[in-house]
């Protein structure tokens, strides 16, 4: 036995806390879930090592695409549908149900999607969520006469955040936020890993994120993935070795329906180290590929499928 306990005991100690004594109450989406108000995690980056699960296995290719993606600026499903990423896909295939009265599935749905781009267009955009925000979000400019317009670039707070980090590395104002106020109420969902602060260290880049709403038996896998592979990314555009990861919840949450999931996890012991290497050095961080991503030395537990609250 080790006698440091393995990283991912943090997350299913957090996971038997909520099961056992979390508040049980009916959420927005009508499952109900337990929860909490407020958990903290850490885990170390050193070595090329990721936090990601071992209980079971996580499909980490669709996190990363999925963060990508957010740094396209791109928040149209299109793009994730096409690169059979279905992560997404509920929340408009609920608005179109709701708004047409159609019994359309979900693969048909995507099919649509892909096939048609007027239908994407119309039913396929989630709103100005993250990647509108982290990328482009809304500038305004004096237009004369004490009016103002929408400028036709935003800022891009992405960009910023690497001038920064290289400028000013000890700087207490190294992040950015999805948390855009004034839009919130025109997104499909109002951002949940919504605040991402950064510290340069002993030559080191920490990571920390701030999640307002976690569903920890679906979300928080992916969450902490992408948590850890923005940070490698902007060590390495940054010339900084990876430091470690804080992960900060608001409302941490376990679903009624993810009971299943939440036994046959907590039976399962850890094990592993898994590393995340990246293969080249793009020019920017908004050059990245998926190919340039490889997860070594992870031999994780079963796949558990769990049912998501939309
Ligand atoms: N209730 C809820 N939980 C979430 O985690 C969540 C939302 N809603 N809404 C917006 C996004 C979408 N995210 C999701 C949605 C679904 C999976 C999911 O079904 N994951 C499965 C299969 C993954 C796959 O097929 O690639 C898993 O086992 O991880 C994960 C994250 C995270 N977010
Ligand atoms: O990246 C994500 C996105 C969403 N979630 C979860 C957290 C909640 O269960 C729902 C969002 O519902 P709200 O009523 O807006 O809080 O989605 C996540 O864990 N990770």
């Amino acid at each position: 036995m080790p006698d440091t306990p393995h990283y991912e005991q943090q997350y299913l100690d957090l996971m038997r806390h909520i099961w056992r004594h979390g508040d049980e109450r009916i959420d927005r989406t009508g499952v109900g879930t337990r929860s909490i108000l407020g958990a903290t995690m850490r885990f170390s980056l050193a070595d090329d090592a990721v936090p990601l699960l071992t209980t079971k296995r996580v499909y980490w290719k669709a996190a990363a695409r999925e963060m990508l993606w957010f740094l396209t600026g791109d928040t149209n499903i299109r793009e994730l549908v096409r690169q059979g990423v279905h992560i997404w896909t509920d929340w408009p295939l609920d608005a179109y149900r709701k708004a047409t009265g159609e019994t359309i599935d979900r693969d048909a749905f995507e099919a649509r999607i892909i096939a048609d781009e007027g239908f994407a267009l119309e039913w396929g955009d989630l709103g100005p969520v993250y990647g509108a925000q982290w990328v482009n979000w809304p500038r305004y400019e004096p237009a004369g006469e004490g009016l103002y317009r929408r400028a036709e670039k935003g800022h891009n707070q992405i960009a910023a955040l690497v001038e920064a980090i290289r400028v000013t590395p000890g700087s207490r104002r190294l992040l950015f936020t999805g948390w855009n106020v004034a839009e919130v109420a025109q997104m499909a969902l109002p951002p949940c890993h919504m605040t991402y602060q950064f510290q340069v260290s002993n030559g080191k880049l920490n990571g920390l994120l701030f999640q307002r709403s976690c569903d920890l038996g679906l979300g928080f896998a992916f969450n902490i993935f992408g948590l850890s592979m923005i940070t490698r990314m902007l060590a390495q555009q940054c010339d900084l070795e990876p430091g470690e990861v804080v992960w900060q919840g608001g409302d941490v949450h376990l679903y009624l329906n993810h009971a299943a999931l939440v036994e046959e996890q907590m039976s399962r012991v850890p094990s592993g180290a898994p590393k995340l290497r990246i293969k080249n050095r793009p020019s920017s961080i908004f050059d990245y590929a998926i190919e340039d991503f490889e997860v070594v030395d992870y031999a994780p537990q079963s796949h558990i499928s769990a049912p998501v609250a939309v």
